[in-house]
């Protein structure tokens, strides 16, 4: 389906003549299509099962304020009907309403013919689909609206009077010809002419970057495009396949994440990550609390009976698309697990109860987070995996760094290699001062006590008074433990200026999100309020955090859920671009901690690297042999089958199991 093309629910209403809803009508999956007609005038069709209606369009009021979660309203006042659209792929109803009031405005400036004028015209009924919207029809609809309502009428009056002067030959007007004898030719080549003039104006304004103060590459609608490799993606992604598609650090993974939830119904389609900081990279939520079955360490019986909760199983219920961002960090134990419950609750037997499962992520980056003691097991060595992921895909292209050397130096450490001349050029980052207009390096630490540290004497640092903001728990005795529980301290110190994070998700639409990142700029009935890098302004006040310890019981802990953020932790900074970053290797403990610390730099000029020690430089063996067998597989299909070149489903027997 192209841009001219929706398909989403519709609620159709009926309005009387003061506006009143007398009748209304709710369709699910129906199809909206604009084109023209034999008259290049719009209309738009409504595709029901069994017919279709065609509204010719000359005034339309557009409510598109939840355009981004999939809803508008679309208003015909000539037909007194409103159309309600919900659960349209965000994306593709941005381009839709933008075509309809753009090429409208286009032809509102050339005029309409009359009803009287159309049924002397002889013409068979046409319906084209209308062509893609163009920076064209964004610059000549743009001065259609900046033209005056007297410039307006004064072109509707010459259209009319236009009409009787006739004139023979044929014009060609946007590929269409028309006869000779036709007594309309007058009125096309006049709008033929206007057309022409507005592209004169067009090629004026190629060189003026911005209308009404907005670019004309963000008034289209895909100012970035995707690459052909992540294109290819998207495409396999819509055919409806289970995807996990992986690529280093940096090749947009996110990035190409968050352009297919823009194409896919958002009611079905829930966007998860196995971290809150990743999760909020791409607008979703954990994939613990999508999942409701808590830590998912409990035995499968009990993660049924939570995820049978009537609100979780509705979600479960209602998903149709499952994309999982940073997916080296899931467990494959959790994820044989969501898989029984995705079956259970949807009463399925298909893979994941029949959802669509859309994976990424890069395997030689962080591992799941594992206790002492437990046996680590990635998500590709789980049952779930091997019966549910049916294409593999790669993405090459590194978009997050352009210095080829640092690019070449960062593929190198990603699979556990450290040669000489990489050891160099890492070491020599130690004696620079990265520091830039008076913006601090992010320190990245590989263990949360040294950013601890780091962060109280930042703030010591500091001018002004502190303001202490002390915990609520259930009880003093249970301080220790839940300060190795709770993220958020039992004493908070902060003051205006202290570089903040924030430690739970409050509200992932506005991206006040685990892991979003902050400043204090004062103070608002004793809370703290903090000015966030996703643009928002808002006063925190405190939350609970309750765990389950054992026999039943539970503690809590209610506090503001912030922590000092001069320094972050390797493991939080996991999915982040950062422009200047100083890293402190000498206490790595994970294999691939060093590869996603240094991956998160833009440039070797923007890193320093404090301890630089060959020895940090580690990937786990078995992710290796993953990809090694991946790359296998990837040059022989090359060698076969060309087009499919990076699609391969991986063979499960390579992998060991459990
Ligand atoms: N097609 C593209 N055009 C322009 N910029 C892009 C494109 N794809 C990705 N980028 C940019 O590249 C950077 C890295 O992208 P992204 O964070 O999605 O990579 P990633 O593969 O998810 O990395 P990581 O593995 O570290 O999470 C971002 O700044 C993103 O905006
Ligand atoms: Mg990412």
């Amino acid at each position: 389906m192209d841009n001219s093309s929706l398909c989403c629910t519709v609620i159709i209403e009926e309005l009387s003549a003061t506006g009143n809803i007398v009748a209304k009508t709710q369709h699910r999956n129906l199809t909206l299509t604009l084109g023209r007609d034999e008259f290049r005038e719009m209309q738009l069709k409504i595709i029901f099962p069994k017919k279709e209606s065609k509204y010719s369009v000359k005034e339309v009021l557009i409510h598109k304020k939840f355009v981004r979660d999939g809803k508008a309203t679309i208003k015909l006042p000539d037909y007194k009907i409103q159309l309600l659209l919900s659960n349209c792929p965000p994306d593709k109803l941005l381009v839709f309403v933008k075509t309809l009031q753009t090429k409208l405005d286009c032809l509102k400036k050339t005029g309409f013919l009359t009803q009287r004028q159309k049924l002397f015209s002889g013409k068979q009924h046409e319906f084209d689909e209308i062509s893609p919207l163009t920076l064209k029809d964004l610059q000549a609809s743009h001065a259609s609206k900046v033209a005056t309502s007297t410039a307006i009428t004064k072109t509707s009056s010459a259209s009319s009077s236009s009409v009787t002067s006739g004139l023979n030959g044929t014009l060609n007007v946007r590929k269409r010809t028309y006869p000779a004898n036709d007594n309309l030719s007058s009125q096309v080549q006049e709008r033929n002419a206007k057309q022409q003039k507005l592209n004169a104006a067009h090629e004026r304004l190629m060189g003026m970057t911005k209308i009404n103060g907005v670019s004309p590459s963000k008034i289209l609608a895909n100012p970035v495009q995707l690459t052909a490799e992540q294109t290819r993606v998207l495409e396999v992604i819509m055919r409806g396949k289970n995807v996990f598609f992986t690529g280093s650090a940096g090749t947009g993974k996110s990035f190409l994440l968050k352009k297919i939830l823009g194409s896919l119904p958002p009611n079905h389609t829930f966007a998860t990550a196995s971290t809150g900081v990743a999760a909020c990279h791409i607008g979703g939520t954990t994939l613990h609390s999508f999942a409701g079955i808590g830590s998912g360490k409990a035995p499968l019986a009990q993660c049924v009976e939570l995820a049978s909760r009537q609100k979780v199983a509705q979600q479960w219920r209602a998903c149709k698309h499952l994309v999982i961002d940073e997916i080296s960090m899931v467990d494959g134990d959790l994820f044989d697990k969501l898989e029984t419950v995705a079956r259970i609750i949807r009463k399925s037997d298909q893979p994941f109860g029949g959802i669509q499962l859309i994976l990424c992520g890069d395997f030689l980056q962080l591992p799941p987070v594992v206790g002492p003691g437990e046996k680590r097991r990635f998500c590709f060595q789980s049952e779930a995996w091997n019966k549910s992921i049916e294409v593999t895909m790669q993405l090459t292209d590194v978009k997050r760094q352009s210095d080829k050397r640092f690019i070449d130096i960062l593929q190198h450490i990603r699979k556990g290699s450290c040669p000489e001349h990489v050891s160099a050029v890492l070491q020599e980052t130690t004696s620079k001062c990265i520091q830039r207009d008076g913006v601090l390096a992010t320190k990245l630490c590989t263990h949360k006590v040294d950013v601890e540290a780091i962060n109280t004497s930042k703030l010591r640092e500091i001018n002004g008074d502190s303001r202490m903001f002390a915990s609520s728990d259930t009880d003093e005795a249970y301080a220790k433990m839940l300060n190795t529980l709770c993220p958020v301290p039992q004493y908070l110190d902060l003051k205006i200026g202290a570089q903040v994070m924030l430690c739970k998700n409050l509200d992932v639409q506005r991206g006040l999100v685990n892991g979003a990142r902050g400043v204090v700029i004062g103070y608002e009935a004793d809370y703290p309020v903090i000015k966030f890098a996703c643009k928002v302004t808002e006063v925190i006040k405190s939350v609970r955090w309750v765990f389950k310890i054992g026999g039943g019981n539970t503690i809590v802990r209610k506090q503001i859920p912030l922590k000092l953020a001069w320094a972050l932790s390797i493991h939080k900074s996991q999915g982040m671009t950062l422009d200047c970053v100083e890293i402190s290797l000498a206490r790595v403990f994970e294999s691939g901690q060093a590869y996603v610390a240094l991956s998160r730099a833009k440039s070797l000029e923007g890193l320093r690297v404090v301890d630089f020690n060959r020895s940090c430089v580690r990937a786990d063996a078995s992710v290796l042999k993953f990809y090694d067998q991946l790359e296998l597989k990837h040059r022989m299909l090359h060698n076969g089958i060309e087009d499919e070149n990076e699609i391969f489903r991986p063979n499960p027997s390579i992998f060991s199991k459990k």
